[in-house]
């Protein structure tokens, strides 16, 4: 069986790395607009109504448009923006995120890529928050160190111009990142999250971390609990993978270049604290590897087929 895709934006840092994960695939067929009407409302108008499933991988404007674009009850949407992510009707793509999920994405028509920063938070969050260990009330902090992909071709264009950005720097200041709403509600806690995120003057990769008190925890989980619980949550997933919480170091190339996801359960037995860790590559699971992941689901294909593990 073959399927018809339409990338919308597929010229953009996220649709070219789709496009090469689907490089000689003989199952999914593309339908591309050449480079003077990529961006003419007709010619995607069209693609987007002829297409079997679409990805689009554009500014949270032009995907709602594109939506709306779509005239028919067939073809099945898949957006990387940040545009549905917290939209009722549409299917959080996070096959892995709940006992349910991966279903959920397999019979749905319109499904939210994960911004790159949740996928870390919620992949180390929403297990120990659903049994129980990480009470939902709870003020949880997230930091996050990102490669300058991460914002996409203008950020791109920075990093390599003449004029760079620092080596290093913490942005959202504010406390008011895109990413907040989605963060708290796919953890399912009642605030939101202090969301404290970096950019670094590398390409792609990222790491996210919490940390817990698990000794003010009502429960007082140890260390080994939780890591037992993540294993428990990732035991059939061949892309989340579970690292040693013995690691001295975690570091943001880990899984770059790849559509991997590694947790890892760190810190100090002795005084109860927790330093959860995901690494991963913003552009992999955090967003092409997870687009692609979704395609396969919803069409019935292996579900990592085309990613690198
Ligand atoms: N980069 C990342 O790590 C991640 C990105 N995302 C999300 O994926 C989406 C795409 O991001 P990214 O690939 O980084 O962004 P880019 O800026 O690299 O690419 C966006 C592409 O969309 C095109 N575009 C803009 N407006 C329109 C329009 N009206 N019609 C058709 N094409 C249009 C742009 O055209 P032009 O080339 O002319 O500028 C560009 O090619 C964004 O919503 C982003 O937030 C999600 C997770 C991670
Ligand atoms: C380094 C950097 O700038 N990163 C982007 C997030 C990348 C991402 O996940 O974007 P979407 O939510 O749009 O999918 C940012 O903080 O806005």
């Amino acid at each position: 069986m073959s399927v018809s895709l339409f990338i919308d934006g597929a010229a953009g840092t996220t649709g070219l790395e789709i496009r090469e994960r689907l490089a000689g695939r003989t199952d999914v067929s593309l339908i591309e607009l050449d480079d003077s009407r990529r961006k003419d409302p007709a010619a995607r108008a069209e693609a987007l109504n002829d297409s079997d499933f679409v990805i689009l991988c554009l500014p949270d404007d032009a995907a709602r448009e594109a939506v709306a674009l779509i005239a028919n009850d067939r073809t099945r949407v898949i957006d990387a923006s940040t545009a549905h992510r917290t939209t009722d009707g549409w299917t959080y793509g996070f096959p892995e995120l709940e006992p349910f999920q991966s279903a959920a994405v397999a019979e749905a028509k319109r499904v939210s890529n994960p911004g790159c920063y949740p996928t870390g938070f919620l992949a180390l969050i929403r297990p120990l928050v659903r049994a129980g260990l990480v009470p939902v009330d709870w003020a949880v902090s997230v930091n996050a160190v990102s490669g300058y992909s991460g914002g996409g071709k203008t950020m791109i264009a920075d990093f390599e111009g003449v004029n760079p950005p620092p080596a290093a720097h913490a942005y959202a200041l504010g406390l008011a990142h895109k990413h907040v709403p989605e963060m708290q509600k796919h953890a399912r806690l009642e605030h939101p999250p202090i969301f404290m995120p970096s950019v670094a003057n590398t390409y792609r990769g990222m790491i996210v971390e919490i940390g817990l008190p698990l000794h003010m925890f009502t429960r007082r989980p140890t260390l080994h609990v939780c890591e037992a619980v993540l294993r428990e949550a990732y035991v059939d997933s061949k892309v989340i993978r579970i690292g040693s919480g013995e690691d001295t170091v975690a570091r943001i190339e880990d899984d770059a270049g790849t559509d991997r996801l590694t947790l890892r359960v760190c810190g100090n037995a002795d005084t109860g604290q927790a330093r959860l860790i995901a690494t991963l590559d913003n552009l992999g699971k955090g967003a092409a590897g997870a687009a692609v992941q979704n395609l396969n689901i919803m069409a019935g294909f292996d579900p990592v087929a085309g990613l690198t593990l």
